[in-house]
């Protein structure tokens, strides 16, 4: 299957369960592998037949920065949707990475795999 990708994209927003993380914004990175049948727009050469990940990128910094979910599972879920349901992508993977937020751990979070029948 082809994909894709964006790699650590950086979003500052409300995010977390503690009442201090209710008062900052933090940054989260996002890493996403979309499944994608790059052979039409290789063939045609016209970026009207991608899926655009500048498209994507902007769309879901739009959202996040936005957001103020206490679960960084709750974000992603919504992330997954947004890109299956406005985008035609059929499956995709995502890692919501939150730095810092564990001493010790560069980052923490979740990765999740999400398809059109889930
Ligand atoms: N599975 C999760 N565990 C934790 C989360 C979370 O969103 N999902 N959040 C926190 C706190 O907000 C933490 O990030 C603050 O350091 C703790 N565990």
């Amino acid at each position: 299957m082809d994909k894709v990708f964006i790699e650590a994209l950086e979003i500052e927003t409300v995010i977390g369960i503690y009442d201090w993380e209710r008062r900052i914004r933090q940054p989260l990175l996002f890493d996403l592998e979309m499944g994608f049948d790059n052979r039409v727009p290789a063939a045609s050469d016209d970026i009207a037949d991608t899926l655009n990940y500048k498209a994507v990128s902007k769309r879901l910094i739009e959202y996040v920065s936005q957001s103020e979910f206490g679960l960084v599972e709750t974000l992603a879920e919504r992330c997954a949707q947004i890109v299956l349901d406005e985008f035609g992508v059929d499956w995709l993977r995502l890692k919501l990475s939150k730095p810092g937020a564990v001493r010790g751990a560069r980052a923490v979070g979740v990765i999740i795999e999400r398809g059109r029948a889930d």
